[in-house]
């Protein structure tokens, strides 16, 4: 969903409390104000991208808020967006009358324009299944129209297929990624049915009942049937005759299933790929290195080269410059790094100590690692960050020459390190070709 919001209110007060309300709170989204039902339209028109949530007051100065719902729903940009009405007599005639015209919720207003802020607030955060791709399986030509308006019509970004087949089909086409939802009619008139989409999704796909909830339709002569739709992995399933309400609730109750899993998933890679960063230079950590540099290693094909750099005197500037200043050059170290030796080429780079770096260079034959080595050194001392002079020491060895022991190759380039500083600092070293005797 996108960030940006547009508020349609026609009360300068509730335009100036929202206004510094949202901008308080939330403070990368993007806020649009419009007075009039008008104005509102100018800017979706003006505007490329998506809103992400819009609300409208259900009494405008030129224009009623349903009628605007109504405009909304019908644009090719803004129509999916989820469309809030903000009124203090929502009664049942209005929330019949918002339904039809693609109201998404209502807020009460007399709850108070702080508690709307609040509301926004939440639901652009938590995104509660407003939105969200639903790959629709039904082959009946007047069911289908009305099922697609009934979804259109709120804002759900609907696929249409007409059989089994094609919904495996359109699930195998990795490039289009997958819906949020299914929702399948179970008796359809291909070759394959429901059951097999089913069967498909759950053991084919893979996908759980969280990841790709699966909603039927079943005929209402079916009704014994029900438990046996559930046990195929259907999350839920709703009867023939439909009503248009009871299966757009079910529909978001089931993207709010899916879209709650996919941030989850989103959370814990992020999570993951914090633990084996290295946050002050965004190079992979020591950890990462020790758990994943082996298989790394073995993955690539050729031999591999391992540098082990150290900032050479990094106490002394340290010293002279304070601590802050060293930590932006390690950051310059790092970004030097991973622009130099990208994992996207093969390469991996991590913080090994305080001011220590250890880079892998995949299928880099020795003489090329010892070039590689020899550039970055001499990049890095023409980069001068912050200002300062920086050089360092770089330790090389390579799987041709010294195995493929991890920890030993480290330990050789380490010893070639230790050399390079006694010589004299601001050189790469390369280790001895006898293996050392580690004890
Ligand atoms: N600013 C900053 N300094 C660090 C960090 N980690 C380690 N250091 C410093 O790095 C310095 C390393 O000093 P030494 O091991 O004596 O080595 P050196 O001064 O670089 O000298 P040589 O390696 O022999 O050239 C110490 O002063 C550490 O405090 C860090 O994250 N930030």
């Amino acid at each position: 969903m996108g960030r940006a919001i547009l508020v349609v209110d026609g009360s300068s007060v509730a335009q100036a409390v929202l206004r510094s309300y949202l901008r308080k709170e939330l403070m990368e989204a993007e806020v649009d104000i419009a007075a009039t039902g008008e104005q509102a339209l100018q800017l979706l028109e003006a505007r490329q991208e998506p809103f992400g949530l819009i609300t409208t007051a259900l009494q405008l100065p030129d224009m009623d808020g349903l009628d605007l719902c109504l405009h909304i729903r019908q644009s090719r940009r803004h129509g999916r967006a989820p469309v809030v009405v903000v009124s203090s007599d929502a009664d049942e005639r209005l929330k019949r009358g918002g339904f039809q015209a693609g109201v998404t919720e209502y807020f009460d207003k007399s709850r108070g324009i702080e508690a709307l802020g609040g509301f926004i607030k939440e639901f652009v955060q938590r995104s509660p299944g407003y939105v969200g791709r639903v790959l629709y399986v039904e082959d009946s030509r007047t069911a289908s129209a009305w099922g697609c308006r009934a979804m259109v019509r709120q804002g759900l970004d609907v696929e249409h297929v007409t059989s089994a087949e094609m919904a495996m089909q359109r699930l195998n086409e990795a490039d289009s990624g997958l819906p949020d939802l299914v929702v399948t009619d179970y008796f359809l008139s291909g070759k394959a049915t429901g059951e097999d989409l089913l069967r498909y999704v759950r053991q084919e796909c893979r996908c759980s009942p969280q990841e790709l909830p699966v909603l039927v339709v079943t005929g209402n002569s079916h009704s014994g049937r029900h438990a046996e739709v559930l046990h195929r992995g259907a999350n839920d399933f709703i009867e023939k005759p439909i009503i248009e309400e009871i299966l757009i609730a079910r529909i978001r109750s089931l993207l709010m299933v899916s879209q709650t899993f996919a941030t989850m998933r989103r959370q814990s890679e992020a999570m993951r790929l914090m633990a084996f960063s290295d946050s002050l230079t965004g190079t992979r950590n020591k950890r990462y290195l020790l758990d994943f540099g082996e298989e790394f290693m073995a993955d690539r094909k050729g031999s591999v080269v391992v540098l082990l750099n150290d900032i050479d005197h990094f106490k002394h500037i340290n010293d002279t410059y304070g601590h802050l200043t060293g930590d932006r050059i390690l950051e310059a170290i790092g970004r030097l790094l991973r622009g130099m030796f990208p994992e996207s080429e093969g390469h991996l780079v991590a913080r090994f100590g305080g001011e220590e770096f250890v880079t892998l260079l995949g299928a880099t034959a020795p003489d090329e690692g010892l070039q590689a080595a020899e550039k970055f050194r001499h990049a890095l001392s023409e980069l001068h960050p912050e200002g300062i002079k920086v050089t360092t020491t770089v330790g090389v060895a390579d799987t041709e020459r010294h195995g493929t022991d991890l920890a030993r190759l480290i330990a050789m380039a380490d010893e070639a390190l230790y050399q390079g500083k006694t010589a004299g600092r601001d050189r790469v070293h390369c280790a001895l070709t006898e293996p050392l005797e580690l004890v």
